[in-house]
């Protein structure tokens, strides 16, 4: 549906001038969520404008439902651009307008008469939750209000693709979920095609289907949400994706911890479920079995994209060969297996 060929773009001439996006591949399916993620200057925004020639990128080719935008001259452009809806992180709703007129603006300037504007506007508020809402001002409105208005709006001339600008980063996690389930719900109700920049995992672990990794104006990686999560292998995407995970040794254990074994002091160790563990009963298999007893001092497991993965933290309590016995075991299943130091039983 959207396909960017060896896209680049330079802001300025010469010595001055910035690359911001670079030779950048990318294609994304009917259907399809994917996520483009970033650090702040990497070029996200550059590329997600590129897509529907708010920008226009200096080399390659921006093709989306089949049509090769670069191609197309001013007087052709404004009618394929009606494939593409957008939605922005200031939503920039028209505070003039009632909630209903901003989502009407498009059809209006389409040319669509009264009786049919009206019977779509009422549908896409009821899509979007915000039938009540009609003769709001968005100065009446909430951020995540707002927000459910712009895609209302962007959605207006039943657009084939949506591009998402950093589209919750103005929203409290909350009503950063309430959105991103109501774009979910969109993508599945209507096959609509979403491409999203964002610099938070977070945002991709909830709704994408696949995700690119954007430095420096490059791709440097991209996979499917759960394939990525088990087999990122750049430093950033790792950075991105511990950005998720919340785990550290608590500080009662931190004080007992030494990094060499010494005498009464037990194995602490971090176990990482990737997309290529092994489902099994672990904690029973090491005591029952292998004579390990484990506690969990604390763990942040969690699926995304159909896959377990996260962290667990352990200490293990058994005779030390079984303890070699018992990490031979996790790693056989795929588990990583991280050893933390030694803590001891007593201060
Ligand atoms: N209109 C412009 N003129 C000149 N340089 C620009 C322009 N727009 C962006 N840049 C530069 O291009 C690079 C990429 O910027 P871009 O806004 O695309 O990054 P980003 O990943 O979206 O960052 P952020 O998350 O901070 O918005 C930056 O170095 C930026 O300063």
């Amino acid at each position: 549906m959207i396909k960017l060929i060896n896209i680049s773009k330079r802001y300025g001439e010469g010595a001055a001038a910035v690359h911001a996006v670079k030779n950048v591949d990318l294609e994304v399916a009917a259907g399809q969520i994917m996520g483009v993620i970033g650090e702040s200057g990497a070029g996200k925004s550059t590329l997600i404008r590129c897509v529907n020639l708010l920008e226009r990128p200096t080399e390659g080719s921006v093709i989306v439902a089949g049509q090769d935008l670069t191609r197309l001259g001013n007087g052709e452009l404004p009618r394929a651009r009606r494939n593409i809806g957008m939605i922005f992180q200031h939503f920039n709703l028209l505070s003039s307008r009632t909630v209903f007129a901003n989502v009407a603006l498009p059809l209006e300037l389409a040319g669509m008469d009264k009786a049919a504007i009206k019977h779509r506007v009422n549908e896409l508020l009821e899509l979007v939750g915000l039938s009540h809402r009609a003769k709001a001002y968005p100065s009446e409105l909430s951020g995540g209000q707002k927000q459910r208005v712009a895609i209302a709006r962007a959605l207006a001339p039943q657009p084939k693709v949506l591009l998402c600008d950093e589209a919750t980063s103005a929203l409290d996690p909350q009503t950063t979920q309430s959105i991103l389930t109501l774009l979910k719900d969109i993508n599945k109700k209507l096959g609509l095609t979403i491409l999203l920049i964002t610099h938070e995992m977070q945002v991709v672990k909830s709704i994408c289907d696949r995700v690119a990794i954007i430095s420096n104006g490059e791709l440097i990686e991209q996979g499917e949400v759960a394939w990525f999560f088990a087999n990122a292998k750049t430093e950033l995407a790792r950075r991105f994706i511990s950005s998720t995970i919340h785990l550290e040794i608590p500080e009662e254990y931190r004080r007992r911890l030494s990094a060499e074994p010494v005498a009464d002091a037990l194995p602490l160790v971090r176990l990482g479920f990737t997309g290529e563990t092994v489902d099994t009963p672990l904690i029973s298999i090491l005591s029952r079995e292998l004579g390990v007893d484990v506690t969990i001092l604390s763990a942040d497991i969690e699926y995304a994209g159909g896959v377990k993965f996260g962290f667990m933290l352990a200490e293990l309590d058994g005779q030390p060969e079984h303890t070699r016995s018992a990490l031979a075991y996790l790693q056989d299943h795929k588990i990583q297996v991280e050893l933390l130091g030694y803590v001891r039983r007593h201060d």
